[in-house]
């Protein structure tokens, strides 16, 4: 097929799932199993109102509602191996739920069924202060979970801009702002419990196993990271830890143009500095960041940038990072020493989300999550600026560009066809841009709804065969999260 044909037919594809309307599919679950169920979790955790299903059926973008059939709410894992193989015995599909603030779709019940909201399992289960882990309930989020660790002079460092579940953050194979120095949930996890389909348990890497590595066997733990409840539930997630950083510094910086921001961010990751945090955002995410926030930065292509360790180590830091960003024509940096003060910047970052929408006050959010080689930065982010004037878009830009990772937040109104169709193209050129470069076309927000018809063109006809394959055997009556990812 000629790539015109190709490309035509992807974006019909996606602009039906753009235009998909609220719909409640026929119950799969009928009296019988929704008496079962109540049965294992108690009449208050179990519910079939419509309010509460349309609340389980759709995630922070602007995928369509699809409402799950009941939504149960189970307090432990001997429960949800139970409400599990209830719903294997009567061919019911299921649908683990954190806390919803998932972008691409990842929740919403395709085919009905169960909701697992496991938002009531809130134990932090083990705590090995000199082993540096923990092991979390998928109730737990990260704040919650850093609150707990507050006096041990530990934290855990993933941090997407929501107060995600760590068991979701695990299920998306989430990352964040400091991503680039500690890694992301697949470089964190050290063991997960799983139930599967038909309500065994799992242990990813062994009951009670906590080594920091281990080569024994295949590599279960990253099968389930990133398998967004496709393959099973996880109901609890060991994590690494690490010491809170003696000093840290943050420096808000401005630059030129977005490609000196990128090729600094290249320049900055060569020389070797152990950079924390290194975000972009440019003159419109500034803008409506100063806008939301009630800030007064610069509005043009920005800098965050963050440094941990001891005093003299931070300092020597910021002496190489001020070369290299003088090299490429920086503005005045501003500092945020004070906790307060680091807070308030970073927190501006985490919400960029939603002070793009209000932008568009009304709009939705669709949310691109290209991440390229680290080299092929400067290029694509600059291809993609030029690509959004040329479209007409407004599409601020927020990346984490220590990662090679970026996400354009374009709002829109929901009755605007001509606009729809425009940003359906300009995502759809965007991620064969990341493509052509060797990159993926979602470096953190996962697959879900949104990514699958770009799946195979990533993994490839035998990657996607083998995942396929992989599903099968874990779940072959297809229950978990039916059509997500493969
Ligand atoms: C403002 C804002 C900012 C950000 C983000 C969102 C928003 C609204 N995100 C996206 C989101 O926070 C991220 O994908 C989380 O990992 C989703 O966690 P939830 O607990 O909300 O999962 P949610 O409930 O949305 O579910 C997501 C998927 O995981 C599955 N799942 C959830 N819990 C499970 C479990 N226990 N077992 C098995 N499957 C489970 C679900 O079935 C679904 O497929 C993000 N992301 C990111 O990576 N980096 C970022 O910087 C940001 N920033
Ligand atoms: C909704 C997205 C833009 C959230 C995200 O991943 C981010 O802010 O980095
Ligand atoms: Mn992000």
């Amino acid at each position: 097929m000629a790539l015109w044909s190709i490309l035509k037919v992807r974006v019909r594809a996606s602009l039906r799932n753009f235009q998909r309307p609220l719909t409640t599919i026929a119950s799969r679950v009928d009296e019988r199993v929704r008496v079962r169920l109540g049965e294992v979790v108690g009449s208050g955790n179990v519910s079939s109102s419509l309010a509460v299903r349309e609340q389980h059926g759709r995630d922070e973008s602007f995928h369509a509602c699809k409402p799950p059939d009941v939504v149960v709410w189970p307090e432990n894992t001997a429960q949800v191996r139970q409400l599990a193989r209830i719903c294997y015995d009567h061919s019911v599909p299921m649908v683990p739920y954190g806390t919803g603030t998932g972008i691409e779709g990842g929740v919403v019940a395709e085919e009905g069924g169960v909701c697992f909201d496991l938002s009531r399992m809130t134990d932090i289960v083990d705590l090995h202060e000199e082993d540096l882990d923990v092991t979390v309930q998928p109730g737990v989020t990260r704040v919650a979970l850093n609150t707990h660790l507050r006096h041990t002079g530990l934290w855990f460092p993933v941090d997407p801009g929501a107060d995600a579940s760590l068991c979701g953050m695990a299920a998306t194979s989430a990352s964040g702002t400091h991503t680039t120095r500690y890694g992301s949930m697949r470089e964190n996890v050290a063991n997960l419990e799983v139930v599967l389909a038909d309500g065994r348990l799992l242990h990813t890497a062994g009951e009670g196993r906590h080594t920091r590595k281990t080569s024994a066997g295949y590599n279960l733990t990253n099968l389930f990271v990133g398998s967004e409840g496709t393959l099973g539930i996880i109901t609890s997630a060991t994590l690494r830890l690490f010491p809170q950083p003696e000093a840290v510094a943050s420096a808000v910086c401005p630059m030129p143009s977005v490609t000196a921001a990128g090729e600094c961010t290249l320049q900055l990751l060569r020389s070797g500095v152990p950079l924390a945090r290194i975000e972009l955002l440019d003159d419109v995410m500034m803008d409506a960041c100063n806008r939301y926030k009630g800030l007064d930065y610069a509005v043009q292509p920005t800098l965050f940038l963050e440094f941990h360790g001891t005093p003299a180590s931070v300092q020597e830091q910021i002496r190489t990072a001020e070369e290299v960003l003088s090299g490429y024509g920086a503005g005045q940096l501003r500092w945020a020493l004070a906790a307060s003060e680091r807070a308030r910047l970073w927190e501006a970052r985490h919400q960029a989300y939603y002070a793009a929408r209000a932008l568009r006050p009304g709009s939705v959010g669709y949310v691109t999550d290209v991440c390229v080689p680290i080299s092929k930065l400067p290029e694509v982010i600059t291809t993609t600026k030029e690509d959004l004037i040329q479209s007409r878009l407004t599409g601020p830009i927020a990346g984490h560009v220590g990662d090679g990772n970026f996400h354009c937040i374009l709002a829109f109104s929901e009755h605007g066809e001509q606009e729809r169709q425009r940003i359906t193209e300009f995502c759809h050129r965007l991620v064969t841009r990341a493509l052509a470069v060797g990159g993926t076309c979602t470096g953190e927000h996962g697959v879900g709804v949104g990514k699958r018809g770009y799946l195979l063109d990533e993994v490839g006809e035998t990657g996607l065969e083998v995942m396929r394959q992989l599903k099968r055997a874990l779940d072959p009556k297809g229950l978990m999260n039916p059509g997500k990812v493969v």
